[in-house]
């Protein structure tokens, strides 16, 4: 039975360190269970708060003046009457500052990582909160003011952009002593700082699950190495061609999915060619790393990509567009990239990418790119906008 090593993500320094930092000693055997399922116990309540936000359930977020969060895109009646019978305070539509500024209709001089709305109670029907939330639903909304940003609302956003929900929260502060009243049973409860620590958390939990040869039409000797995460959701896919790890800097691709792109082959992007293209040229030097991410939408999930295009078909560019329904121009990180780099022992590779972001980013995680190698893809004739967006706003470099 082969011992593979573990992946360890040093939590203080945002990067990759060799040491075990995470809960129990980590010696996954491949297929077989991990027997430390109850490890990095502060995602545990990040992933339930996720759930239910999904589901429209509140949840309390933990911290100095808790609060309690529903999404606006999932909340319903009952949830709604849930915030206002539990609120100590005034409840408030927390958006960014962004898709704040369309639904005021006015700038917003010292943007911040929020904007409060304020709500008159009781709160207004779930149907306008939604149309509040999503510039790509029909725009009669009524008249709203700002307030005064609730504390934890960073935190906020980051549970709503977790569950890959618009990030348009519905928050009050909640009354002492919830905890002891009917209403507030069965509520889940997660510290705003586990919010907020999530993305690294994550990563430290990353273990090889699958190994196995997939011949591929370009790259015959390829293998797969699967990698799946503590919350057994979203697994991110090593595509190995011949043996990377004999190369003293191999050539490695991090790819963000495109349900679209490579699978359709949706002309709207660059991603299919880049990734076939990537596949090819490993398979030309005879080795070779796609680190598949499941990042699809440069980190805002598929729904919200496909929202960024029905604001794209509106004239927006897919920077403005992202911004526009509150997420950032990308909202990757790098940590889950570095760590599968880590468990397949590279530490020095060449980076086939256009994006200097992602040479920074991995480089601020520990990986040494000793070099960057241009993939560039011809303009299809549909996709010759967001292409000249990349170069012209994203830094991309097409040479
Ligand atoms: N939000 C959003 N995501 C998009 C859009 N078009 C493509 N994507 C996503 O962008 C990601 C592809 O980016 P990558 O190929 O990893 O890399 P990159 O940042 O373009 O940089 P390169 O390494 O130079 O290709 C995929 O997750 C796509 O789903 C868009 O218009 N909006
Ligand atoms: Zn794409």
């Amino acid at each position: 039975m082969t011992l593979l090593p573990s992946v360890t993500p040093d939590r203080a320094a945002g990067g990759v360190s060799r040491k075990n930092t995470v809960g129990a000693p980590r010696t996954d055997t491949m297929g077989a269970p991990r027997t430390d399922t109850m490890g990095a116990p502060r995602t545990r309540a990040v992933h339930r708060a996720v759930a239910d936000s999904r589901r429209g359930v509140p949840v309390i977020i933990a911290g100095p003046q808790p609060l309690i969060v529903a999404p606006a895109e999932t909340v319903g009646a009952e949830g709604l009457n849930l915030i206002d019978r539990l609120a100590a305070g005034p409840a408030s539509l927390l958006l960014a500052p962004a898709r704040a500024e369309a639904v005021l209709g006015v700038a917003i001089a010292e943007p911040g990582v929020a904007v409060a709305l304020a709500l008159a109670r009781p709160l207004i029907d779930a149907a306008t909160l939604r149309r509040a939330a999503d510039p790509t639903l029909e725009q009669i909304l009524p008249r709203f003011n700002r307030t005064v940003v609730p504390g934890q609302a960073a935190a906020a956003l980051a549970l709503g952009k977790l569950a890959r929900l618009l990030p348009a929260m519905v928050v009050a502060p909640v009354r002492a002593g919830w905890a002891s009243l009917p209403l507030g049973a069965g509520l889940l409860v997660v510290p705003a700082a586990d919010l907020l620590a999530y993305p690294t958390e994550l990563a430290a939990t990353l273990h090889r699950v699958a190994e196995v040869a997939i011949p591929l039409a370009d790259a015959p000797d390829a293998r797969l190495i699967a990698f799946r995460a503590l919350d057994q959701g979203i697994e991110h896919m090593a595509i190995l061609v011949g043996d990377p790890a004999g190369q003293p800097a191999p050539l490695v691709r991090i790819h963000s999915e495109c349900f679209t792109g490579d699978l359709l082959g949706s002309l709207r992007c660059d991603c299919g060619p880049q990734l076939k293209g990537a596949i090819k040229r490993m398979a030309d030097e005879g080795a070779g790393v796609v680190l598949y991410l499941a990042q699809e939408g440069r980190g805002i999930g598929l729904i919200n990509k496909l929202r960024a295009y029905t604001l794209q078909d509106r004239g927006l560019d897919t920077v403005d567009a992202n911004r526009a329904l509150g997420w950032q121009a990308d909202e990757r990180n790098f940590h889950i990239a570095a760590a599968m780099l880590e468990s397949l022992g590279l530490h020095r590779i060449r980076l086939l990418t256009n994006n200097p972001d992602k040479t920074a980013g991995l480089m601020a995680c520990g990986v040494e790119i000793v070099e960057r190698v241009a993939h560039i893809i011809a303009p299809n004739g549909v996709n010759d906008g967001y292409l000249a967006t990349k170069a012209a706003r994203m830094g991309h470099l097409f040479e």
